[in-house]
This record gives C-alpha cells, structure tokens and sequence, in this order.
C-alpha cells in the first residue's frame, strides 16, 4: 500500500534540473552501498539518457559523496525495443551513446544488462521477456526466492499520452500481478515489439524518479495531477502504487497550469 503523496519539481532550464537529479540519484547510489554496496537502477529510453547523462557526466566537487562509483553500478532498462543493440531505436544505444561510452575511465564502468540479441527477430518477444526476467532474478534472487525485485532506483520518461517504460494507456498489461517483465507486440508507438518491466515491479523499487520536460508535456501532465480522467494513465497509476517515493523532475513548461509544483531544489 502506498503511502503519502508523489513529489513534483520543477526547474526552470535543464541544468538546474540536471544538478538536482545528479544530486538524487547520488544519494540513492550511496543509500544502496549501505544497505548491498551495488546500485541496481533501471533506466528508461526517450529523452531521460540525454538529461542523466548531463546530470552524471558533470565535474564532481570531489567528495565520494558526490561521486559515481559507476563500477558498483548494474544498469537494467524499464524498457526495451526488440531491435539490434546498434540500432537507432534501442534504448540501450541510446544509453550508450550518451552516458556509457563517455564516463571517464577512473570513474569505473558499469554493468549494462542488455537484451539477447538471438531472440531480437522473433515474431513474439515473450522469449525476450522471459530471458530478461531470467536476468533480473539471477541479479535479486539469486540466494532467495522473492515475490519481486526491488530496484534501488528506477529512472522513467513520461510520454505525451501517459505512457511509461513500454505501458501504454488501456492496455492489458496494466493488469499483469506475477511477471516482472512482459512482452509487447504492437505498441502504439514504433517499434511494436517490446518488452518493458511490469508495473508492481516498478511501484516496488525504493525510489522512483520520472524525468519530462518541455511544453509538449503539460497537457499530460494536468490529466496525471489534476484531472481525474488521468487518473488510469499508466504513469499515474505509477503515482497512486508507489506515493511519496516517486519524485518528478519538470522544467516550468511542462508543469504550466499543473497545480503546487514545488519550485527549485530538493
Ligand atoms: O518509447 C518510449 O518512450 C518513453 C517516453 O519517452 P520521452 O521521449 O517522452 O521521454 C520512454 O520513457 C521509454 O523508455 C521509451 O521506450
């Protein structure tokens, strides 16, 4: 059951917005090295690598609680398009090319988990799925057996139509109790197949950070706070399972006309 309410910021350019997220997703990285000395975070395509990467690839003032130990690091995706890793659809190229491939080498490298490319050009990605679940369950269940994962961090975009990781609006999925990871094949937007982290793992990591910026959201993002019409939207229903430990990262266009969003730092 969730408890309290999501926390919604908003910055008024990306750097701003970029220094508060380095600054959360570093506190998260050392809350995880206390309670398992690994951070296990789930990263989502679209817009959010661009904007983590700003955030993670900015100077440190030095101090280790200011640093990415990224070799501590393993990185799951919230989502996945059955495409070749080097295509230009692949969320995990996209994080590459942004982040993985610049982190300076004293920095250390992460582990990046990345889909079988043998089951790439199936007709149904559940195999894709299933072998993505396989390696969640060896990285958190590997001594217990447990219900579901609990990522440190999971990082989300919201789409312009409420959709988050590979969930989409009305859609089945929505509904899915048992897997951790589901296939999809025929998202409303291309490429049709893929496979995306279900929504009670999502709501069960121990913090949530959704990132959506630009005047492109903020219709969107009315429905999600304000409206009860959003309330079904999947990115609302990440809010209603998981309350106070999601926080939203906006800039002041995507929050126009939302009401109370909390201004300036964390
Ligand atoms: O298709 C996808 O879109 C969402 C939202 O992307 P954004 O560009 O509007 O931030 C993204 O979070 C997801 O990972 C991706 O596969």
């Amino acid at each position: 059951m969730a408890t309290g309410h999501p926390n919604l910021h908003s910055f008024p350019n990306s750097d701003e917005l970029a220094a508060q997220l380095r600054g959360y997703v570093l506190r998260c990285q050392n809350s995880a090295f206390s309670r398992h000395g690994t951070f296990r975070l789930a990263v989502s395509g679209g817009s959010l690598p661009t904007i983590l990467a700003k955030a993670l690839l900015a100077t440190s003032n030095g101090s280790p609680e200011d640093t990415p130990k990224f070799s501590k690091w393993h990185i799951f995706f919230a989502d996945e398009r059955a495409v070749p890793l080097n295509h230009e659809e692949s969320n995990y190229r996209l994080l590459n090319d942004e982040l993985v491939s610049k982190i300076p080498a004293e920095l250390g490298s992460p582990v990046v988990h990345v889909i079988d490319e043998k089951h790439i050009g199936d007709d149904d990605p559940q195999e894709l799925a299933d072998l993505y679940q396989e390696d969640l369950m060896r990285e958190f269940a590997a001594k217990d057996s447990i219900k579901l994962p609990a990522f440190d961090l999971i990082l989300l975009g919201c789409g312009p139509d409420g959709h988050t990781c590979s969930l989409f609006p009305g859609h089945a999925l929505l509904r899915e109790k048992d897997a951790w990871v589901a296939a999809e094949t025929n998202s409303p937007k291309p490429p049709p197949k893929r496979i995306t982290l279900t929504l009670p793992v999502v709501t069960h990591a121990i913090s949530i950070a959704f990132v959506a910026t630009g005047g492109g959201k903020k219709e969107i993002l009315k429905q999600i706070f304000d409206l009860e019409e959003g309330s079904s939207l999947p990115s609302a229903l990440v809010n209603q399972g998981a309350g106070d430990k999601v926080t939203w990262f906006t800039d002041h266009p995507a929050v126009d006309g939302v009401s109370f969003p909390r201004r300036g730092s964390l």
